[in-house]
């Protein structure tokens, strides 16, 4: 049977990409960026998964306002790297798993989650950052990919709570599939920023902070957060946190099991406009 392996938390700043695109990681500003995703690159390495959940959003590329899906599950082959404005990143195709993509659709749809399917779709930025993060530049990406595309850019978006028990929907939909995979889970987005308006650039470490160690330790009283703290205190984009209790929720102490290890934390500000946040937990 497959199962959880491992969830990984990671802010998706276009920039970053740029950076890595551009050949700009070892400057002055990025440098301590990137220091702080070397042992992740290593844990990825030594802890290789066969297939990874990857839980972003999209920033209208695939959608925009003709069509507002909540959430979405890309069951396609492959998914190309979009064209945001500066032609496609040079970064390898994403290969896509539409079996496993196909089996959670079935599994979280009868466990009353409604999903978008969708067959074919371009990735942006949300979905190409963290894998470049994690794996740096590789010639194609070592693992397949099943996009999870949130909606947190258009209200109304799904709330925290619902948020991690669709997570926990998705572990009991891997745990259910007939073969034998090591999945991982990536929950992506914030942490503080906003983008636009008198408070453009807003940062707020504390509770970035504290985001990270509820994150661990309470991830049931953090799903309880309403979205106008996060707009109030994380900035009109930090509403993308709600999708690492996603990740979150899939990990198995929610099901009775033991609690995660965690593996990697890190913080680190700014990388253009936003607070970076990193995390690994192992299953128990
Ligand atoms: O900090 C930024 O510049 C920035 C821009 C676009 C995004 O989608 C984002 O998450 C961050």
């Amino acid at each position: 049977m497959a199962h959880i392996q491992a969830s990984v938390y990671t802010s998706h700043v276009p920039a970053i990409g740029a950076a890595l695109d551009l050949g700009k990681t070892g400057e002055a500003y990025w440098q301590p960026l990137f220091a702080g995703y070397e042992f992740s690159k290593k844990w990825i390495q030594e802890n290789p998964p066969d297939v990874i959940f990857l839980v972003y959003n999209d920033h209208a590329t695939a959608f925009s306002l003709d069509f507002i899906p909540t959430f979405a599950i890309g069951t396609a082959a492959e998914f190309v790297p979009a064209d945001e404005g500066w032609g496609p990143r040079p970064v390898p195709m994403v290969k896509g798993h539409p079996e496993l993509a196909a089996h959670i659709a079935q599994s979280v749809i009868q466990q009353d989650f409604d999903l978008t399917i969708v067959n074919k779709m371009d990735v942006d930025h949300g979905l190409t950052v963290p894998l470049s993060l994690m794996y740096g530049q590789p010639q194609a990406w070592p693992a397949p990919v099943i996009p999870f595309a949130v909606n947190v850019v258009q209200y109304p978006v799904p709330s925290g709570l619902r948020c991690l028990n669709l997570g926990k929907a998705i572990r009991k939909a891997v745990e259910s599939f007939d073969q034998d995979l090591k999945v991982q889970i990536w929950g992506t987005g914030g942490m503080s920023h906003q983008l636009q308006g008198p408070r453009a650039g807003l940062i707020n470490k504390e509770f970035d902070n504290a985001f990270l160690d509820r994150l661990v330790s309470d991830p049931e009283g953090l799903a309880r957060v309403p979205h106008i703290d996060y707009v109030r205190e994380a900035g009109s984009e930090g509403i993308e946190l709600v999708m690492w209790l996603i990740a979150r929720g899939a990990m198995g102490d929610l099901a009775g099991g033991p609690a995660p290890r965690l593996k990697h934390r890190f913080y680190h500000v700014p990388a253009s406009n936003t607070a970076v946040g990193h995390m690994i937990l192992e299953e128990g």
